[in-house]
């Protein structure tokens, strides 16, 4: 039935003008009443929070159809219901916003035909908004007439363009969407499973949503799904758990080797957890007050059910290699610079340490984190370091900022990445600086050198052909004979040939001892005997030899019986391509290299990639570490040399005297030798610090990514001493890169290990509470940590908390967090800064860093703010309610783009 639009009348049965029905009216109708509603407004309504769902889709509902009628009139953005027999003292009219509608059903014959509405008005609750649950059901006069209304619902639900004129039917509703949820069974207090039941898959089935629930068996287990699963069966991702578990599976789609449209799939959270801080901070998007637990939940799965999708950073961080204690390490690789994205946020010092220490008390909930911070009050520590970041005004980075040119292969910027973590001399011999130079010295030669080889051809050939005319006169005569005279003669000419070629000029002598090398047949089965003796190793470098244009003489080079001497002394030149070659041969071949040659391609910079998708090691002890406490060890902490570790014993709280640089109880009472630099470059930077660090592994003095004029000239600093043991086997300087599709670049950062561009950064140094860089408004969800971020602005939001500060000023700090007050606290030891990129070196030989609440190795970190991901969840923002959203870029690129400056949008848009 075509609404014949707002009826503008009362008393009853007639709808009443109200302002909602200014709008224009999509459909009217007059239903029955159904069961005994207990609302206002009438019509047949139930309450429900509970698992008793009696009118969840797929449910019969018991009949008991009601004496009232009602007049509903669907406009786009309300359902008007008018009670057409008003019971005296009860307002007859009810207002049922699309918005607050989790769906609609039309129970299929042989039920009634019924329109079922799902409603989840936001009602006040102790703490925070909260919605409840009700179900309205209205009696059709016809199914075909309930099948229009549900389907007009659903229209609107679903965002579509609908207008009076549409023709409302069934065959016009898009597919049902499909979600994967990842359920984390032990998240929180371990009631996750629970909540799906009674909250979570009712309103999914109301949302007419269709699902696949998955239990996660163990950590990571969600990380390996999400790298095998085909995406495109899905249309999100939805994680029931904390933040844990969201970071697993971001990390799992950036693992795959469709990384750039993998990450594109909407990604959801259930808030389950204990900190819940992305739920928080969706949930303040959303313009909800602040809540927890169901009421959280609740609000959250319903914004997912209205399926608005907005674009969220992701921040690339890059931390310290695995202590080479750890098992990825025992198959002889050294260890590498991880590479994650962070979704949250990177802590260091207070926060961390609450974060990890409060893991023993997990069954309080959120309230373990209250616990864990008066803990850590109570014994506060202080951690030397230096934190540099690039505040936001830069808009361009300069060609200082970003010292690798786009076109360097990744893998070089990997080993780059390697120093100060392992000592690689020999590959790093072979590396590109070396065949970058060969290539440009033949560059250099040009055409003049291709003339004279093909000249050098020619005669090579004319003489061949000479010889083969004399053998074969020869075999006419009497074959042996004949043969070893034709063979004297042949050694007599070679002979004169080598003579003539020692006593001409050098460039003369050069060439002729080219045609002797390959002229001489002989000479030439004894060349490739030494090529074949020289087993494969020799036949690849040739291979790669060809491909990069290396000398092809310079195999000879490894016959040392044969006499090739002068060409030797004359072929200075070709000393790097044989420094390489002789780096190739000096590999030893078979064995465990050859092995790892399996799975893995070598490329000339002596660097390799996997042709397998790089696996996150699975190391059990990994596992067991990330949500384990540092008390009872300490996994990633790494020792300076000479520090006596007194902490060993697993079982007992580090007693704070014992730790290196730190002040304990007895905190600083101002600014502790803080130093705050704006430029030039920070004192140290860890690959200046690293005692390890080898002049192999160092940039070319004037090569991109140089920044010291030599690489003697790097003082080694106290500061940053890694103490990691020489990594063992043949391959021991290969670095370990990641999967065949590249991961996106870092365009702000140099490698970890090398020192932060000279201009735009900020570096303060000195000791510091705590640092925080978050990139969402919540730390937890009731911790409005950054009350101005936003999803997709591009930021990195710091702060700090340096030595010195009070403990009643920190706990201060964090009870006006809870309301995002802390921003207007004035502390002089307190200070927030936003910023794009940063680097966090610790100082101290201790502490706990995470990244998204997940331990990482202890030692130099950075981050920027690189990708966003479409994160699947619903605001109250009207253009994007039932939309699915998805955004080509970064926040980054939009924030540009506003700017105009379109060659950097451009430039961007690669990864
Ligand atoms: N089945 C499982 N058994 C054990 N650990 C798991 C399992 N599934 C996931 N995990 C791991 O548990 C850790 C904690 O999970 P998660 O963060 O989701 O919960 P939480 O710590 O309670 O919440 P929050 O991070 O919000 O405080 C994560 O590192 C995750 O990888």
């Amino acid at each position: 039935m075509r609404s014949p639009g707002p009826r503008s009348s009362s008393p009853s049965p007639v709808l009443s003008p109200s302002p909602g029905l200014a709008q224009e009216a999509l459909l009217h109708g007059q239903f029955g009443g159904w069961s005994s509603g207990s609302s206002a407004g009438g019509g047949s309504g139930s309450n429900s929070n509970s698992n008793s769902c009696p009118s969840s889709p797929g449910v019969t509902l018991p009949p008991s159809p009601a004496s009232s009628s009602y007049a509903l009139t669907l406009t786009p953005t309300n359902i008007h219901v008018q009670r057409l027999s008003p019971r005296p003292g009860k307002d007859s009219r009810l207002l049922l916003p699309v918005a607050e509608l989790a769906g609609c059903s039309c129970p299929r014959a042989p039920a009634p035909p019924l329109l079922v509405l799902y409603w989840y008005p936001a009602g006040r609750r102790r703490k925070g908004v909260s919605r409840r649950r009700q179900v309205r059901v209205y009696l059709a006069e016809s199914r075909a007439e309930a099948e229009k209304w549900n389907a007009a619902i659903q229209c609107l639900l679903r965002g579509m363009d609908v207008s009076s004129s549409t023709e409302f039917s069934k065959s016009m509703l898009p597919r049902p969407r499909r979600l994967l949820l990842l359920v984390n069974p032990f998240s929180g207090r371990g009631q996750a499973m629970q909540w799906c039941q009674t909250h979570i898959l009712p309103m999914i089935r109301e949302a007419n949503i269709s699902y696949n629930l998955i239990q996660t068996e163990r950590q990571n287990h969600a990380r390996e799904l999400v790298r095998e699963i085909s995406l495109h069966e899905w249309d999100g991702i939805i994680i029931v758990s904390g933040d844990g578990l969201l970071h697993e599976v971001i990390n799992g789609l950036m693992e795959r080797p469709d990384w750039e449209q993998a990450i594109k799939t909407p990604v959801g959270i259930l808030p389950c957890g204990s900190g819940n801080a992305l739920a928080g901070s969706i949930n303040h998007y959303a313009g909800y007050d602040m809540c927890l637990r169901e009421p959280l939940l609740l609000n959250c799965c319903f914004l997912l059910c209205r399926g608005g999708v907005r674009p969220m950073d992701l921040v690339s961080v890059t931390t310290s290699p695995l202590p080479p204690s750890s098992s990825s390490n025992q198959n002889g690789r050294p260890p590498a610079p991880r590479r994650l994205f962070s979704f949250l946020s990177v802590a260091w010092g207070f926060v961390s340490d609450v974060d990890i220490e409060s893991e023993r008390y997990r069954g309080l909930g959120s309230a373990r984190f209250t616990l864990g911070t008066l803990v850590r009050l109570a014994s506060l520590r202080s951690y030397k370091g230096r934190l540099s970041y690039l505040p936001p005004a830069v808009i361009n980075p300069s060609p200082d900022v970003t010292p690798q040119p786009p076109r360097r292969p990744l893998s070089r910027s990997i080993t780059e990445g390697l120093e100060g973590f392992c000592r690689t001399p020999i590959h790093r011999t072979c590396s590109d600086m070396g065949i970058s130079e060969q290539r440009s010295l033949r560059k250099e030669d040009g055409e003049r050198e291709l003339e004279r080889e093909r000249e050098r051809e020619k005669e090579r050939q004319e003489r061949e052909r000479e010889r083969k005319r004399r053998r074969d006169r020869a075999q006419g005569v009497g074959v042996v004979r004949a043969s070893s005279l034709a063979e004297d003669r042949e050694r007599e000419m070679e002979a004169e040939e080598r003579m003539e070629g020692t006593s001409g000029s050098s460039s003369e002598s050069n060439e002729r001892q080219d045609e002797c090398a390959s002229g001489n047949g002989e000479e030439e089965v004894k060349e490739d005997d030494c090529r074949s003796s020289g087993t494969e190793g020799a036949l690849d470098a040739r291979d790669v030899s060809e491909e990069y244009g290396v000398d092809e003489g310079r195999e000879a080079e490894e016959c040392e019986d044969e006499p090739l001497e002068p060409r030797q002394v004359l072929r200075k030149n070709s000393a790097p391509s044989s420094q390489i070659i002789k780096a190739f041969f000096s590999q030893p071949i078979g064995g465990t290299g050859s092995e790892e040659t399996l799975d893995a391609d070598e490329d000339i910079n002596g660097t390799y990639f996997q042709r397998e998708p790089w696996k996150e090691p699975l190391d059990p002890r990994e596992r067991s570490l990330t949500i384990s406490s540092p008390f009872r060890h300490s996994p990633f902490s790494y020792k300076s040399k000479g520090v006596l570790d007194q902490n060993q014993n697993p079982s007992k709280p580090r007693p704070l005297s014992l730790l290196h640089q730190s002040h304990s109880n007895s905190l600083p009472p101002k600014f502790p030798s803080l130093s705050l630099s704006l430029s030039p470059t920070p004192p140290s930077s860890p690959s200046c610090a690293s005692p390890h660090s080898s002049a192999y592994l160092a940039p070319r003095p004037g090569t991109p990514g140089s920044s010291s004029p030599s690489p003697s000239l790097r003082s080694p600093s106290q500061s940053f001493t890694f103490d990691l043991a020489e990594p063992a086997g043949p391959f021991k300087n290969r670095s370990l890169v990641s999967t065949p599709s590249t991961p996106p670049h870092d365009d702000l950062l140099p490698p970890l290990d090398q020192p932060l561009p000279t201009r735009d950064w900020v570096t303060i140094e000195g000791d510091f509470v705590l640092v925080l860089a978050i990139y969402q408004s919540h730390l937890g969800a009731d911790l409005l940590a950054a009350p101005h971020a936003r999803f997709d602005d591009g930021l990195i939001h710091l702060t700090f908390v340096r030595a010195g500060i009070s403990r009643a000023t920190l706990l201060r700090l964090f009870l006006a967090m809870e309301r995002g007050a802390h921003l207007s606290m004035s502390s002089p030891y307190v200070s927030h800064v936003s910023a794009r990129a940063f680097r966090l070196q610790p100082l101290s030989s201790r502490g706990t860093l995470t990244v998204d609440g997940e331990v990482v190795p202890y030692g130099p970190l950075q981050a920027q703010v690189k990708l966003h991901n479409s994160l699947k969840l619903a605001t109250s923002h009207n253009d994007l309610v039932g939309k699915w959203v998805l955004c080509r870029y970064c926040a980054y690129c939009i924030r540009l783009c506003i700017g105009q400056n379109l060659a950097t949008i451009q430039g961007d848009t690669n990864y």
